[in-house]
């Protein structure tokens, strides 16, 4: 397609998919990214840095990546104009395109524009928001053993309270549905009816048992011993409860799980490897001791979109903060990997914050094309960056007699430790 201010590279090829969703991956393939705002500035190069030189470590001339810059947020307003924040062939590009990353986008807290971030994963039916969390050895952490959590999230990343269908206290929405609720459905239960904003919560049968399909046949793949479904199932019957219910439902249906000694917990025989694969449950609270007491009881986690969000910063936290995060959007035939952090406004343009967590996302995004040589190449050069203490400040304000570097020179540490 004609785009007005994408500049399609001449000398690339567009990936394709096929109808059962693999992947047609040219030798040099267009991909899209979004810088992003703030820190994007700083850590979109340094990604690009590192995942040009792996790939050029393991292809020579015969693979390349050929980057094409999308807009969406702060520069989209500098090229289409003022009020323009997600152009629309900005959304046409990462669907023509099919695999793409972004850097972090920002949201204003209560006023302003709604989330460019969550409009994008909506807009391209992204259902999955998969976040693997690992330790690499000698990153610093606040819990003893690191080297337990080893977990990959699967966020559900369409529906939720995190839709963003809520009105502001006062308008003539909210209390048109807080009347509503009152006399046309019985509710007593809001306790302050007047300057009372609202908000709905959808979830349904088909967005739960998407994401759960996907947990659980990574698991399958992975030949991982668990899948948690995480929820507040006690407290919202109809939502989160029936998440549980619904992904127990899939488990059994899909994957032939059986009730474990009555149930609830399932189990379900690995039909490539042959091991067992539990499924279990756990209410998010209880979860969220869990991680830090027994992490290692935890592999995969299937849970609902705000869940999603707060554990994937909590487990980060664990093995080493949200600066080496990494995360994928993933639908149907489009991919869109993105850090797991935001836009850190008060490090943007200073070259500082560590570029961990989009640089792996990238290996993500290498490991999707089924580029795994130099996938395994980022891995290596970033364990190899570590383990010589040459480390962005978040690392280092942790680490004795570590070795300060800038956000682009880990970049070049990581490169050099390939
Ligand atoms: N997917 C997306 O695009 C996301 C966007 N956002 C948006 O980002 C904006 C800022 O959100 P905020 O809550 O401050 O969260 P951020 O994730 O942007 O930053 C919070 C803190 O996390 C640490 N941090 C974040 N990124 C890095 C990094 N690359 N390297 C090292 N440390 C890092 C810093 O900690 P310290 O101060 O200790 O150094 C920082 O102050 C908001 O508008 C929010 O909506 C938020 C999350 C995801
Ligand atoms: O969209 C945003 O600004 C925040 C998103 C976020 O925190 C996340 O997806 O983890
Ligand atoms: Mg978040």
């Amino acid at each position: 397609m004609a785009y007005q201010k994408i500049t399609v590279p001449a000398d690339g090829d567009k990936i394709t998919v096929n109808a059962d969703l693999s992947l047609n991956v040219p030798n040099h393939p267009i991909i899209p990214f979004i810088e992003g705002d703030g820190i994007g500035a700083d850590v979109t190069p340094a990604m690009k840095r590192v995942v040009d030189a792996a790939v050029e470590k393991s292809y020579g001339n015969n693979r390349s990546i050929v980057w094409m810059e999308v807009y969406t947020g702060e520069k989209a307003t500098k090229v289409y104009g003022p009020d323009v924040w997600m152009p629309e062939e900005t959304l046409e590009a990462l669907r023509e395109y099919s695999v793409s990353i972004k850097g972090p986008l920002t949201t204003p807290v209560g006023g302003g524009i709604r989330s460019l971030n969550v409009a994008l994963r909506q807009e391209l039916d992204l259902y999955a928001c998969i976040r693997p969390v690992r330790w690499f050895k000698g990153v610093p952490s606040p819990v003893t053993a690191p080297e337990k959590t080893d977990m990959v999230i699967f966020r559900e990343n369409s529906e939720d309270i995190y839709a963003g269908i809520e009105w502001q206290a006062d308008s003539e929405e909210a209390k048109k549905l807080i009347t509503f609720l009152k006399e046309e459905m019985g509710v007593t239960k809001i306790r302050f009816d007047e300057g009372c904003g609202i908000g709905i919560k959808p979830v349904s049968k088909e967005g739960t048992q998407r994401l759960v399909r996907k947990a659980i046949q990574h698991a399958i793949d992975n030949d991982l011993p668990s899948v948690t479904l995480v929820h507040k199932g006690n407290i919202m019957k109809f939502t989160e409860g029936a998440f549980k219910d619904w992904g127990y439902e899939l488990a059994a249906e899909r994957f032939g799980a059986e009730p474990l000694d009555g149930g609830p917990w399932h189990k379900l025989v690995n039909p490539k490897t042959g091991n067992e694969i539990i499924i279990k449950d756990v209410i998010a609270d209880a979860f969220l001791q869990q991680i830090l007491m027994r992490p290692d009881e935890y592999s995969v986690i299937a849970t609902l979109n705000l869940n999603g969000d707060y554990i994937s910063d909590a487990l980060a936290a664990e093995v080493g903060g949200i600066g080496i995060a990494p995360g994928a959007n993933i639908g149907g035939s489009v991919a869109v990997f993105e850090a797991t952090h935001g836009t850190a406004p008060k490090y943007a343009g200073q070259d500082k914050v560590n570029p961990g967590s989009l640089i792996l996302s990238a290996e993500m995004m290498l490991r999707h094309m089924g580029w795994t040589e130099a996938a395994d190449l980022i891995i290596k050069g970033m364990e190899g960056a570590i383990e010589a203490k040459t480390v962005t400040y978040d690392f280092e304000r942790l680490m004795p007699d570590a070795t300060l570097l800038k956000c682009s020179e880990f970049a070049e540490a990581i490169v050099e430790n390939m």
